[in-house]
């Protein structure tokens, strides 16, 4: 059994206007994941890659479809059965500027869900220690504001509040985005080190393909709300099988100006293909 089964998986917006019919932006995508494995979610901007990790999280209704974790259908659970499940899917979100609160000591972040789901407080102070130094922070981080912090670093600490509950699953939305390029490489080698230490699965959305091949056991490609290609990374970053994922790897930046070229020539055969 997987961790996680999305199955035919569709999702609905509201259309603008008085008469304007409702936006499909996922039209049956389905993917597993299993424990301690990481599937990378990539596709461009708009493709739906967010709205399938929000559909995890339970911020999204499906129209269609279904999610089981563990086997339990989880796509349709009302508030107080998602807090139950808060302890096993956790999420880090893109912009660790925006998604600490900043009147909270690094300590109080980590600790307040550890209490709200009834750890005492003194071994919620242990956990925190614990976390932080799981993260590659010092202990005297507990004290400290999320200002007094680097971008890499108040990512470190969205991570060690993820895994607080010790989850089975983080959802991972465009966590390294935000962050320079060694910064970035830095945090991503922290994901991978925490999910050999602890087995946690990670369902990592990236628009950025280098970024997915680096950390994830599997791909799947998204275009407009349908899934075109999924396999092992190796395969899928290197000899995809469908056009929209060879233009995106050719559209992956690199630094050698002659290799460049050779991408933007084959870039233009693959679209005249299409
Ligand atoms: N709450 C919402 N209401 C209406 N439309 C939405 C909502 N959330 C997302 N959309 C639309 O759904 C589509 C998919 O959005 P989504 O954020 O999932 O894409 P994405 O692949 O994650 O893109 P990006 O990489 O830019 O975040 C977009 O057209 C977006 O405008």
């Amino acid at each position: 059994m997987s961790l996680l089964d999305v199955t035919d998986l569709r999702v609905s917006f509201p259309g603008r206007g008085w008469r304007a019919k409702p936006l499909e932006v996922l039209h049956g995508v389905s993917l597993q994941i299993g424990h301690g494995e990481t599937l990378g979610l990539v596709g461009e901007s708009g493709s739906g890659k967010t709205t399938i990790g929000r559909a995890v999280l339970g911020l999204v209704k499906p129209a269609g479809g279904g999610i089981s974790f563990e086997g339990e259908n989880i796509s349709r659970l009302g508030a107080r059965e998602r807090r139950r499940l808060a302890k096993d899917i956790q999420v880090v979100f893109q912009d660790p500027y925006t998604s600490l609160n900043p009147s909270l000591t690094v300590g109080d972040i980590l600790a307040e869900p550890l209490v709200v789901q009834g750890t005492s407080a003194r071994d919620a102070k242990a956990r925190v220690k614990t976390l932080l130094d799981q993260v590659g922070l010092p202990a005297d981080a507990a004290e400290r504001l999320p200002r007094e912090f680097s971008g890499g670093q108040r990512q470190r600490v969205a991570i060690a509040r993820a895994l607080a509950p010790a989850p089975k699953l983080i959802v991972c939305d465009e966590p390294v985005s935000a962050l320079d390029l060694s910064t970035q490489e830095r945090v991503l080698d922290l994901f991978i080190e925490i999910q050999r230490e602890t087995g946690v699965a990670y369902l990592f959305v990236s628009h950025d393909l280098s970024v997915v091949r680096h950390i994830s056991h599997r791909v799947a490609v998204l275009y407009r709300g349908d899934l075109v290609e999924t396999g092992p990374a190796a395969t899928v970053t290197s000899t995809p099988s469908h056009p929209y994922t060879q233009r995106l790897l050719l559209a992956a930046p690199v630094a050698n100006p002659i290799e460049q070229k050779a991408r933007r020539d084959e870039r233009r055969k693959v679209a005249a293909l299409a």
